[in-house]
């Protein structure tokens, strides 16, 4: 499927970039998107493992909430995880959870039991710890697929929502979590936006996975964005480790997400045509 848009930029490898005139039309697509994605995982492993984060990136599930998807979805296959979580209460308005229970996951009939939330009840580090031993049970199940590179966890679809700093989950600009290597969930406790203690994927869990979404909206996100898709690394601005751009799968496909705004600094090619690439 091929059609107009403003831009284009150039892809890396398994990746692509989608800017989208509008919130409607990105929330269109981002449905296609992940409803196709769904259809194939429930095909062929029987289930769909998908994390989600925070951020505005909730408020574009919408149309997912609406005909066709709500009926024609096979949500009784769908799996909740998050990319991370904040230390506070579940009914914290700081809370991923209840952002996503609110915007999303109540309008939708994912069973509850398939519904995986970080502990709100038990230190950073515990929460983090019993999450990474959860994930682990179901990959032995097989619930969440496995890579064939390494033994981390391959979710069907992870979505993540850049911050203007570039951090992604709750992976922040040159902080030592990024170096992690064995585990798969950690904490931090010095977040530089607050609230300061937070639980979070990995950066092997999260380039393990099948296939990434990473959405950015706004002005304030053009930088980063920038920075985090360009190819060049001579930029003096450039933080020596910017978690978005260091979202490099392994064996999956990245889908850049932006409005016009966030995408402002990318080196538009106009006469481009928008490829709408197969998943
Ligand atoms: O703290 C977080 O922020 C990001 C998104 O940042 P925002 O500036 O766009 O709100 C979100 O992706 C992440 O899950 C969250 O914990």
């Amino acid at each position: 499927m091929e059609r107009e848009a403003s831009a284009t930029y150039e892809p890396k490898r398994n990746s692509e970039i989608r800017v989208f005139e509008s919130p409607d039309e990105m929330s269109t697509d981002l449905a296609e998107y992940i409803s196709q994605i769904s259809e194939i995982s429930v095909k062929e492993r029987g289930y769909f493992a998908i994390a989600l984060s925070g951020g505005p990136l909730v408020s574009f599930l919408g149309k997912l909430c609406e005909a066709p998807y709500n009926k024609t979805l096979d949500w009784s296959k769908w799996y909740i995880f998050w990319s991370d979580e904040r230390a506070v209460a579940k009914n914290h308005v700081e809370s991923n959870y209840k952002l996503t229970k609110e915007g999303f996951l109540s309008k939708v009939p994912v069973l509850n039991g398939h519904v995986y939330s970080i502990n709100d009840n038990a230190t950073v580090e515990d929460a983090a710890t019993d999450y990474e031993f959860v994930i682990r049970q179901l990959v032995k199940a097989r619930t969440i697929g496995v890579s064939e590179s390494n033994d981390c966890p391959k979710f069907d679809l992870i979505l993540l929502d850049m911050g203007s700093d570039g951090h992604v989950a709750s992976l922040f600009p040159n902080h030592p979590a990024l170096e992690l290597k064995d585990d798969w969930v950690t904490y931090i406790t010095d977040s530089p936006e607050l609230p300061p203690e937070r639980i979070t994927f990995t950066l092997p869990v999260i380039n393990s996975a099948s296939n990434i979404a990473i959405l950015a909206t706004g002005n304030d996100k053009a930088k980063a964005v920038q920075l985090a898709i360009s190819d060049s690394t001579e930029d003096p601005d450039t933080p020596l480790s910017l978690p978005a751009r260091m979202v490099q799968l392994t064996d999956g496909k990245l889908i850049w997400f932006l409005d016009k705004s966030a995408a402002s600094s990318l080196e538009i090619k106009d006469d481009a045509p928008f490829e709408h690439h197969e998943y």
